[in-house]
C-alpha cells in the first residue's frame, strides 16, 4: 500500500478515495524557471554577471569573476557539494550559480505552484490515480468475495504487514543519525504556539549560523515587507500569541536564526522545553529571517555586510529547504525583487513567492494586484500565495508548502549522502544513546493517536499526508489581531549565548513503530472510506 519514493522514504498518503500512497514530489515536479523576460528584467541579468545577489544593478568586481573563479565556485558548490575544479572555464556564470556546473548533479530548482492550473500547488494525486485506486480496490473486493484470497488478507492483515514492512524498510534506509532530520514530520502546525519558536542567534559575521541539523526555511524580501510578521504568524495560533520576532527599523539587519522546537504533550507551557528525560527539546525546522534588502537608511558598509551575510547563507546553507520571497501585495515588484528571485533561482534554492499584507487589499483589488506581481516576476499560475501577518490568510497553505519542501530537501540530502556526493556534514546529528528506549516518544504519541481518530471521523474530503492532518484542524488559523510590537523590545535580550540545539538531537528510536502505527491507522481509515463508497454503490 505504501509507496516509497525514489529515495526510499515513505511518502504522502493522500486520502480522498485514495488507497495508494503517492510520492509527494511537489517541489521537484513543479520545477519551473521564471519567464525569461522576468529574469532579464532583473538588473544585472540572470547570470549574475553584473550583479551581486542582493544589490540589483551594482556592478560586480571583475576580479571576482576572472582572477579567482574558483573562489566563487567553491562558494556556490557548497550547497550542492560540488567539488569540481573546472571553475572559470565557462563564461557568463553566476558566482553563485550551482546550475552552471556541468559535471555534478544539483538539486532541481523549484518555483512551487505549477502542478495544477487553478488548483492548489501541492495537489499530488490526479483523477487517473484516483480511478486506478478505486479499480484496485474493486478487484481486491471481488477476489475476497470469490474466495480467492484468505480472510486475513480480506481483513487487511496482510496489507498491514506489508505496509509495516514498507515503512520499516524505508526507515532502515536512513541511518539512525539521519533520522533527526525527519523530526519535522511529526510536527503539527495546528497546535504550534509562539513558545515553540526560539531564537538561536543573530549572525552577521563571516561564519554561517550554527547548524541545527534540520531543514531550514529562509524568509527574504524588501525591508518592511513583513518577513518577521509572517514568521510570527506562522507560529502564533491565537490572538495575542506572538513570538519574539524582531521589529525595529533595521532590526533584521543580520541573519536571524530561529528554531521551531519539537512539540510536547502539554502545549503552551514554556517549561516544556525540557523533555521528561531531562534533555532539552530539539529543533525540528529552522527559520532564517534574512536582512531586508533595499533598506535605504543603512550605511553603505552595513548594507554590504548585511547583504553578504544573506548571500552567504543562501549560497552555502546545505539544509536550506525553501526560500520564501515576500513581496508587498500592494506594490509592483521592482528590480531588487527580480534580482533576488533570479539569484535564488540560480542558486538552486526552491522558492515560493508570497504576497504580504493581503489584508490591506480591497476585494476588488486582489486579482489585479496578484496579476501585477505574477507578471512582474514571471511566476507560474498559483503564485504568489496571498498571505497576511495580521489575519493569518495563507498561513495554512504556506505551512503545507514548507513541510513539503522540508521533505524534498531531506530526500535530496539523503540521496546525496547515499551517492557519496555529501558526507552528511552537519545534518548528521549525533544521536544521544540514552534516548534508545524511546519512552519519551511513546508518551508523546499516545495522545496523538486519539486526536487522529477524531480528526478523520468526518466525511469531508481529507487530504493529508505524513501527519499533515492539521489541514482539517479547526483550531488552526484562528483570526488574530495585529501584533502590537511591544515584544520586539526584548528581541535580542538573552539570546546571545544560546547554544541549545547544535548537539542536542534525540533521534527517533521509536520512529518505526510510530510510523507503522500511523500508517495502520490510515489504512483503517481508508477501509472505512472504501466501505462507505461501497455502501453508496460507488465501487
Ligand atoms: N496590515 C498589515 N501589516 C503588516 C503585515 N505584515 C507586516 N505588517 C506591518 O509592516 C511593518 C513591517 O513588518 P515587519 O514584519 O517588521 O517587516 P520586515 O520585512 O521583517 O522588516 P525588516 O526586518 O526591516 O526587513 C510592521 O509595521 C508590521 O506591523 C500584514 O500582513 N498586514
Ligand atoms: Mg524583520
Amino acid at each position: 500500500m505504501a509507496t516509497t519514493s525514489s529515495s526510499g522514504l515513505v511518502y504522502a498518503f493522500t486520502v480522498q478515495t485514495h488507497i495508494t500512497a503517492m510520492p509527494m514530489t511537489m517541489p521537484n515536479n513543479c520545477s519551473i524557471r521564471p519567464s525569461t523576460s522576468a529574469l532579464h528584467m532583473a538588473k544585472g541579468g540572470v547570470h549574475g554577471k553584473k550583479t551581486r545577489m542582493l544589490q540589483a544593478g551594482k556592478k560586480k568586481k571583475k576580479t571576482k569573476n576572472t582572477a579567482h573563479p574558483g573562489k566563487h565556485r567553491k562558494t556556490s558548490n557548497k550547497r550542492n557539494n560540488n567539488t569540481s575544479d573546472e571553475g572559470g572555464k565557462k563564461k557568463n556564470k553566476s558566482p553563485l550559480s550551482a546550475s552552471n556546473t556541468s559535471s555534478q548533479p544539483r538539486p532541481k530548482l523549484s518555483l512551487l505552484g505549477e502542478t495544477k492550473k487553478g488548483g492548489p500547488p501541492w495537489q499530488v494525486m490526479g483523477e487517473r490515480d484516483m480511478k486506478e485506486n478505486v479499480e484496485n480496490e474493486k478487484v481486491r473486493r471481488e477476489r475476497i468475495n470469490s474466495g480467492l484470497v484468505s480472510p486475513s488478507e480480506g481483513s487487511g492483515k496482510e496489507d498491514k504487514q506489508k505496509l509495516k514492512a514498507d515503512v520499516t524498510g524505508s526507515n532502515r534506509l536512513l541511518k539512525p543519525t539521519d533520522r533527526a532530520m525527519l523530526s519535522w514530520k511529526r510536527f503539527n502546525p495546528a497546535i504550534v504556539g509562539s513558545s515553540d519558536l526560539t531564537m538561536v542567534g543573530a549572525y552577521l559575521d563571516r561564519n554561517l549560523p550554527p547548524s541545527l541539523g534540520v531543514p531550514e526555511v529562509a524568509f527574504l524580501g524588501r525591508s518592511n515587507v513583513g518577513k518577521s510578521s509572517l514568521l510570527n504568524k506562522l507560529v502564533s495560533r491565537a490572538a495575542g500569541d506572538t513570538a519574539r520576532v524582531g521589529k525595529t527599523p533595521g532590526a533584521t539587519a543580520s541573519v536571524n536564526l530561529y528554531a521551531l522546537l519539537e512539540q510536547s504533550k502539554n502545549k503552551g507551557n514554556n517549561n516544556n522545553r525540557r523533555r521528561p528525560d531531562g534533555g532539552e527539546s530539539s529543533p525540528i525546522i529552522g527559520f532564517a529571517d534574512l536582512p531586508g534588502f533595499g533598506y535605504a537608511k543603512l550605511s553603505k558598509d552595513t548594507k554590504e555586510s548585511v547583504e553578504e551575510a544573506a548571500e552567504r547563507y543562501l549560497g552555502r546553507r546545505r539544509e536550506l529547504a525553501l526560500g520564501v520571497l515576500l513581496v508587498d501585495s500592494r506594490r509592483v515588484p521592482n528590480a531588487d525583487d527580480r534580482a533576488v528571485l533570479a539569484a535564488l533561482f540560480d542558486m538552486g534554492v526552491p522558492l515560493i513567492v508570497v504576497a504580504t499584507k493581503s489584508d490591506k487589499l480591497k476585494i476588488n483589488e486582489v486579482e489585479t494586484a496578484m496579476a501585477t506581481i505574477r507578471d512582474g516576476l514571471g511566476l507560474p499560475d498559483g503564485q504568489p500565495l496571498r498571505v497576511s501577518g495580521v489575519t493569518g490568510e495563507g498561513v495554512r497553505d504556506l505551512w503545507r508548502i514548507i513541510l513539503d519542501a522540508c521533505e524534498t530537501r531531506v530526500n535530496e540530502l539523503k540521496e546525496a549522502i547515499e551517492e557519496g556526493r555529501d558526507d552528511g556534514g552537519s545534518m548528521r546529528v549525533i544521536v544521544d544513546e540514552e534516548d534508545e528506549s524511546g519512552d519519551f516518544y511513546d508518551d508523546v504519541f499516545e495522545g496523538d493517536e486519539d486526536e487522529e481518530e477524531e480528526d478523520f471521523e468526518d466525511d469531508d474530503d481529507v487530504v493529508y499526508d505524513q501527519g499533515y492532518d492539521w489541514v482539517q484542524a479547526e483550531s488552526f488559523g484562528e483570526e488574530a489581531d495585529s501584533s502590537s510590537g511591544d515584544f520586539y523590545d526584548t528581541f535580542y535580550e538573552g539570546d546571545d549565548e544560546y547554544e541549545g540545539f547544535v548537539s542536542n538531537p534525540n533521534g527517533f528510536k521509536n520512529e518505526e513503530m510510530q510510523m507503522s502505527e500511523k500508517e495502520a491507522f490510515k489504512l483503517k481509515n481508508l477501509r472505512l472510506r472504501a466501505d462507505e463508497m461501497e455502501r453508496r454503490g460507488e465501487i
